[in-house]
């Protein structure tokens, strides 16, 4: 017999976030969401094809992190998870530009961005492990880094801060003062845009407020 007063999302009673990523845990556990959230990461092919566009790109990375994390829970938790992935690039003249190989990467990198506008894609992707129902979006936040000397580079370089993000820079972080203004959110900057989060998460019938 059909259940049809049955929320299809009722059985969604715990979140788990596909990432390794420790700014993406703490922006979640900002949320103070009332389910559990379970931090799960996957090792998920991240090579694209090289016509991808930018958000394409984020938001298929987002979801191969989802479903490489949604295919390792045990059955008893794929049967109540909601699964969540992002992937934060940054674009610059239509380069996309990830994370740095090395020091002199970064310091290439970041001298490219100083003094000039790029924009930062985040894709967010949501699995329900259970039913196999999917969301993929994105945002976009344009950032103008100040005019940035070399010395300044290196040094910034040097703190080690750039090492894993996205563009060579931390903005929640010493590269705070590397900026001189955004439009946009954010929390789209630093990994995971909070709001649009919050508008998936509703979709599945988890309330952030
Ligand atoms: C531009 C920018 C990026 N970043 C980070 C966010 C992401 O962690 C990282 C981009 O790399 P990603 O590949 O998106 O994520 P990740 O490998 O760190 O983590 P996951 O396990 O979820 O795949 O850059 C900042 O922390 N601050 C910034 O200002």
């Amino acid at each position: 017999m059909e259940r049809s007063s049955t929320k299809p999302t009722e059985h969604l009673r715990q979140l788990v976030l596909a990432s390794s990523s420790p700014r993406r845990r703490e922006l979640v556990a900002s949320l103070g969401l009332s389910l559990p959230v379970l931090i799960l990461s996957s090792d998920a092919d991240e090579s694209t094809p090289s016509d991808w566009t930018p958000p394409r790109i984020v938001e298929q990375l987002g979801l191969r992190k989802a479903r490489a994390t949604a295919a390792m829970l045990a059955p008893e938790d794929a049967a109540s998870s909601l699964v969540v992935g992002a992937d934060t690039v940054v674009v610059l003249d239509g380069e996309v530009l990830g994370k740095p190989r090395d020091r002199a990467d970064a310091i290439g990198m970041l001298s490219r961005l100083q003094g000039r506008a790029h924009a930062v894609y985040t894709g967010v992707a949501c699995v329900d492990a259970r039913t196999g129902r999917e969301r993929i979006a994105h945002r976009r936040t344009e950032v103008v880094m100040k005019p940035l000397d070399a010395g300044l580079i290196e040094r910034y370089v040097d703190s080690g801060e750039p090492m894993d993000k996205a563009g060579s820079y931390g903005i929640q972080g010493r590269a705070a003062v590397l900026v001189e203004r955004i439009d946009g959110d954010y929390f789209n900057v630093v990994g995971l845009p909070l709001s649009l989060l919050a508008d998936m998460l509703s979709e599945f019938g988890i309330r952030v407020i």
